[in-house]
């Protein structure tokens, strides 16, 4: 099939490297000329595991020819099916900012008024199918569909819009767009629901987990993406508040989670307590529940609390290096910049909240990340960074370690170079060491 994909972000490019290799004729379309060369260069503009591969494969000189990126959305009548993955950011009070994806799909639209009626080739009927990819809250989907159809003008009844939420995470994209536990397809007529299974068809033919295919309604299809984001983060917070009560007894919590997530009723991931969730989903996901209930005059309690706990973990944290050093002028090493490991991706990441707390306390803030140090750059540009964690820790009076990389399970000889051996794991992956003053966040 011949397909559009408007936004080349985490997911606009993953979608669009994973539909080419599928065998598909993809055009990736951004407003960003930097994010259109880097694709066409055969690479990505974001730091993704397996993403250059797919992108070296399809895209640039001497790859398939099955993916290209432009900057012009001319591709879009004549596509079987445009995406559109632009991102939705959170405005000040937490509700959905939904302008970027607006003008998006506006611009879509506009693109479709200008085909000229004919058929297609390939696709034996005349209507189109937009496909929102983005995250949006239930009553955002009319918003984007009264956008594509503004922008259709004329044409308008020949577009149907769609909604295929996206589950991947950030770090492993590509592995969990071709392995996906489910795909959703919120659609408003059979037709559109058959066409997007057999644009999917050669990804789940190929997984090895056979995964569902739920076909429902656009609105209860985004639904079901903010019920699953809230209940992940919750999960997260309530391992975290159960952490705290653990620490305050010296129990570990990771002993006791991994027993609790031997109950198949609960279920053994995001169990994993510390310094809390971030990243550009479960943060801004979770408001825009929270801000559409309260909009429709519920209080989300549950949800509320999520946040608040996961609020407290950084002060936890920080509260924890107070206990043993007075930072105010002296060397702090935070390890680990990025949300999580397997990204360069910053947005809300629980450094942000860790180095102003050190920064609030006088300390002389260094930052090591073995990919993020360029995004964090942009947020701090006045804090020192390191090039290796080893640097980071030499001369320093205390340690925070935010992000659970690889790299940092196997620091050892290098806490030997601070100033003080304090080490504060915000992630429980750095190994006590006798020689090291160590302080988990839970355990
Ligand atoms: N990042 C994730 O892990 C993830 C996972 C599932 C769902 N989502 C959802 O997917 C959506 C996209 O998220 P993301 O992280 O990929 O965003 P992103 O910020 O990484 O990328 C968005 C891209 O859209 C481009 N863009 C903005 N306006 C445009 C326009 N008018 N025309 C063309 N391109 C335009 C930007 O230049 C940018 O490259 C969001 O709704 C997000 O909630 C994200
Ligand atoms: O046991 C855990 C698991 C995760 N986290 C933290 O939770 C955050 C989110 O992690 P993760 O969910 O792995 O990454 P994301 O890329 O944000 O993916 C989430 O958000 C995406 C965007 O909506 C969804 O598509 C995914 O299904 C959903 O997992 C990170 O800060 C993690 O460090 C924990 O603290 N403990």
């Amino acid at each position: 099939m011949r397909v559009s994909v408007v936004g080349s972000g985490y997911v606009g490019t993953t979608l669009a490297a994973c539909l080419a290799d599928a065998g598909h004729d993809v055009t990736a379309i951004d407003i960003d000329p930097d994010v259109v060369a880097a694709i066409n260069d055969g690479h990505a503009a974001i730091h993704e595991p397996g993403l250059d591969d797919l992108l070296a494969e399809h895209a640039g000189n001497g790859g398939s020819g099955r993916l290209r990126a432009t900057t012009s959305y001319d591709a879009v009548p004549d596509s079987d099916v445009t995406f559109l993955a632009v991102g939705t950011p959170s405005n000040p009070d937490g509700s959905i900012d939904l302008a970027g994806l607006s003008a998006a799909a506006e611009t879509t639209g506009e693109a479709l008024a200008g085909t000229t009626g004919e058929t297609p080739a390939g696709t034996g009927d005349d209507r189109h199918l937009v496909v929102v990819k983005s995250t949006v809250t239930p009553d955002g989907v009319a918003t984007i569909r009264d956008a594509v159809r503004r922008g259709a003008g004329t044409v308008a009844d020949r577009v149907e819009v769609a909604t295929n939420p996206e589950f991947l995470r950030e770090g492993t994209a590509v592995a969990d767009f071709r392995d996906p536990d489910k795909v959703v397809f919120g659609t408003e007529s059979t037709w559109a629901a058959d066409r997007l299974e057999s644009l999917y068809e050669p990804l789940l033919e190929s997984t090895a987990a056979d995964a569902p295919v739920v076909r429902t309604d656009p609105e209860t299809a985004v639904t079901i993406k903010y019920a699953n984001n809230a209940f992940l983060a919750s999960k997260v917070s309530l391992a975290n508040d159960l952490g705290n009560i653990c620490k305050r007894f010296g129990i570990d919590a990771y002993e006791v989670m991994d027993a609790v997530g031997l109950d198949d009723r609960i279920g053994a991931q995001f169990l994993r307590s510390g310094v809390g969730w971030g990243g550009s989903c479960f943060p801004k996901d979770v408001d825009a529940l929270r801000a559409v209930a309260r909009e429709r005059e519920y209080e989300p309690a549950m949800l509320d609390a999520a946040v608040a706990v996961n609020d407290g973990q950084p002060e936890r944290m920080l509260e924890l290096l107070d206990g043993h050093v007075d930072v105010a002028g002296e060397r702090v090493a935070v390890l680990g910049l990025a949300f999580k490991p397997g990204t360069d991706d910053t947005r809300n990441s629980r450094a942000i909240p860790v180095i102003e707390g050190l920064e609030e306390r006088g300390a002389e803030v260094v930052g090591y990340d073995p990919v993020a140090t360029e995004t964090m750059r942009e947020r701090f540009p006045d804090i020192e960074y390191a090039d290796s964690a080893a640097a980071a820790l030499e001369g320093a009076s205390g340690a925070l370690v935010v992000t659970d990389w690889d790299e940092f399970a196997a620091l050892d000889d290098e806490f030997d170079a601070m100033a003080e051996r304090v080490v504060i794991d915000g992630r429980r992956i750095i190994e006590r060491r006798d020689e090291i003053t160590y302080e988990g966040l839970t355990w």
